[in-house]
């Protein structure tokens, strides 16, 4: 059975991330490929209810019972939907994965990141991305784009510019420390102009 291809988008609030992951779907799909498209957190059953507690319960969660519950939504979104997925040699793309809670819980937080980056690696099974797609914005403009499409923020869109600095920071130095994983785009640009960046890099992998 062959193995599929595992391309997960990260960034911050508003980047973009829905976005891409759709058009990037929508161009694979039309070229003829199966791909599965997945998030975190959410992207099961079992997630959905956990995706309502992280992000919407009222009253304080502890930074490590946060980190937890992300990492548990995790566990069960890789054996249920992904490795299967990629055991059937399918495309999966993935709206956040482990490098989301390195960014948010280790550093946004202030959890120690290399401890989080070990309990979803544990909760995955050590699975790590063939790409990883970081689209990079400023604080300031990721806000402005989520004001003008959103009635509420979730849990985690309403800690301050501070954890948001701190989260966009950590996703750069994870991009700098992985260059082959992770190709870094400025989300600045137009939605078409990141599409075709895009698709040029998904292209050499494939070939
Ligand atoms: N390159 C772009 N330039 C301008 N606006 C954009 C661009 N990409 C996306 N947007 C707009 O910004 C908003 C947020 O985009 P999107 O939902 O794709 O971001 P996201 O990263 O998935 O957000 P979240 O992490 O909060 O789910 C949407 O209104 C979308 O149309
Ligand atoms: C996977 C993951 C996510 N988060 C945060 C990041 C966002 O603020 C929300 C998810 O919302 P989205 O609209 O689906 O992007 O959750 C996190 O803190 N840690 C994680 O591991």
């Amino acid at each position: 059975m062959g193995r599929g291809l595992f391309l997960t988008f990260e960034g911050g609030d508003g980047s973009g991330k829905s976005t891409q992951s759709a058009l990037l779907t929508g161009w694979l799909t039309a070229a003829g490929r199966t791909v599965v498209h997945a998030r975190e957190p959410g992207g099961t059953e079992l997630g959905l209810e956990l995706r309502e507690i992280v992000l919407h319960r009222r009253g304080y969660i502890a930074p490590r019972a946060e980190a937890l519950i992300y990492a548990a939504d995790r566990a069960h979104n890789i054996a249920t939907v992904v490795r299967p997925a990629l055991e059937r040699g399918d495309i999966v793309i993935q709206d956040r994965y482990l490098d989301s809670s390195v960014a948010y819980q280790g550093s946004g937080r202030v959890l120690d990141p290399g401890e989080v980056r070990e309990l979803s690696l544990w909760a995955t099974e050590r699975l790590l991305p063939d790409l990883t797609i970081l689209l990079d914005l400023d604080v300031a403009t990721g806000r402005g784009r989520l004001d003008d499409s959103r009635t509420r923020y979730d849990r985690l869109e309403a800690e301050g510019a501070e954890f948001h600095h701190r989260v966009r920071e950590s996703y750069l130095a994870l991009a700098a420390a992985e260059p082959e994983r992770f190709l870094v785009l400025d989300a600045t640009a137009s939605i078409e102009e990141l599409a075709e960046r895009i698709r040029d890099r998904v292209s050499v992998l494939l070939a």
